[in-house]
């Protein structure tokens, strides 16, 4: 295609890097015709563009590795979204994962990840998950409690070689983000309080299989503020500091968690993914060399960052209702397959895939399926007049949504496709009646 019939999207930053407009005003990505896909393979269809995958993949990998003279790793965050072909495509780039439950442990198993680049985490990891974790060799679990740190002790008790493990500490540091997502204060759930470090290190002198060998903590989700990190690896160097003074254990890693934010509107800007490793690599050196450590074993775990860009979801517009000075399109989705506007009153936009960048004639509400009045998908989105039958394109949707995606009103969830130089694949299939049943058990007595 030449560069007389096509045209780039309008708010470029928030759509898959291969976005473009063909010359009658359709949405192009990875080379396919979007509103094509969507009659094909149905909707609601979550696309993905492989090559903004791979591309956040590099970006954070080279960034790490140019601005910090240690060893580096990346883990991709894992809840923001798993499946099969991701996890390929994540193992494919180099970056560890993260997982957070034996189910995506399961996924990344199965689907052949090394299990020396999985960590663990969770602040309620049941037994059944700690031996699942025990049992696959998995590279390391980041103990999150005194509670979780006992019960590994005991499971490994003669368990040569020792499971290496990470401690999680709640760093006390407040960030500006949503309350729910918010996870480095004093007062989190997640993670031990700096005054419980003691007790972890005298319950770790007599657990002979286990070895400590990290740091981990994680200050929330959508974070923009570079500061906060900096002040994070000062609180993470002075309890390494304190576990080596006081009780002898030289630790090797110090993992800062995730929480690179995404813009999701056309008035937030992207995060600087390079600033962000500068600052990280100036402030490890820094403390490093204070107190007396070698350049210790940096690694961080972006999960939004990687996959929210690359992923747009697509709806059918169902119907419309039209009251005086407002105007509701219905899609053939909402909160089952994207729960976080409700949730969070998180921020989206949308354009027509067949019309991306035609004039912008009202703004109207996007209202999801479900029986639920907080289903607004978006409360007021500028489009170009919408009709039945017009396929909306939502960009920025590749993070928390599928992976927090449910069946309500028994609904079920969207099939998903992966696009890449003008081919596409299906990479999960849409939800059937019968997978929803799939569970259910009648007893004799209940046949009808
Ligand atoms: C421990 C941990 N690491 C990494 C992440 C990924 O965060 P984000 O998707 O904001 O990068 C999370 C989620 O907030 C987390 O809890
Ligand atoms: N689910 C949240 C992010 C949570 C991150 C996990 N600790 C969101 O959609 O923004």
């Amino acid at each position: 295609m030449n560069h007389t019939t096509q045209e780039g999207i309008n708010n470029a930053h928030l759509w898959p890097l291969t976005t473009v407009v063909d010359m009658h005003g359709r949405l192009m990505i990875g080379g396919c015709n979007v509103a094509t896909l969507a009659r094909q393979y149905g909707t609601p269809l979550y696309l993905f563009d492989e090559e903004t995958i791979r591309s956040a993949c590099r970006t954070w990998r080279t960034a790490l590795a140019a601005c910090y003279r240690g060893e580096t790793a990346v883990h991709y965050a894992s809840k923001a979204l798993l499946n099969t072909a991701l996890t390929h495509l994540i193992a494919d780039e180099g970056l560890g994962l993260d997982v957070v439950s034996g189910g995506e442990l399961y996924v990344a198993l199965r689907a052949g990840f090394p299990p020396q680049r999985i960590h663990m985490h969770g602040n309620a990891k049941t037994r059944a998950e700690l031996e699942q974790a025990l049992a696959s060799g998995i590279g390391q679990i980041i103990v999150d409690n005194l509670d979780e740190l006992a019960m590994l002790a005991n499971l490994t008790a003669y368990r040569s070689p020792p499971q290496p493990i990470a401690l999680r500490i709640a760093p006390d540091i407040v960030t500006n983000t949503h309350a729910h997502i918010q996870t480095g204060h004093a007062t989190s759930k997640f993670g031990l309080p700096l005054d419980a470090l003691d007790a972890a290190a005298e319950r770790l002198r007599t657990a002979p299989g286990l070895c400590l060998i990290g740091l981990h903590a994680h200050l929330g989700s959508q974070l923009f503020d570079l500061e906060p990190y900096a002040a994070e690896i000062d609180t993470l160097l002075d309890s390494a500091s304190r576990l080596r003074d006081r009780h002898g254990f030289i630790i090797q890693q110090i993992n800062i968690g995730g929480g690179a934010g995404v813009p999701y509107t056309a008035d937030q800007h992207p995060f600087d993914v390079h600033a962000l490793a500068m600052r990280l690599g100036e402030a490890l050196t820094d403390e490093c060399r204070r107190r007396g450590f070698p350049l210790l074993h940096l690694v961080i775990e972006p999960g939004r960052s990687i996959i929210a860009r690359a992923g747009v979801a697509l709806y059918t517009i169902i119907a419309t209702k039209n009251l005086p000075h407002m105007r509701f399109l219905h899609i053939d989705g909402g909160m089952g397959d994207n729960i976080r506007p409700a949730l969070y009153g998180a921020r989206y936009s949308a354009v027509l895939a067949e019309r991306a960048n035609a004039p912008i004639e009202e703004s109207v509400a996007i209202t999801g399926r479900y029986c639920e009045s907080g289903d607004v998908l978006i409360h007021a989105a500028p489009l170009p007049r919408a009709s039945v039958g017009d396929i909306l394109a939502v960009p920025v949707a590749g993070a928390y949504t599928l992976s927090m995606a449910s069946t309500y009103n028994l609904t079920p969830r969207p099939a998903v496709v992966m696009v890449n130089g003008g081919s596409v694949r299906l990479i999960q299939r849409r939800e059937t009646y019968e997978d929803m049943i799939a569970r259910d058990v009648v007893s004799s007595q209940g046949q009808v």
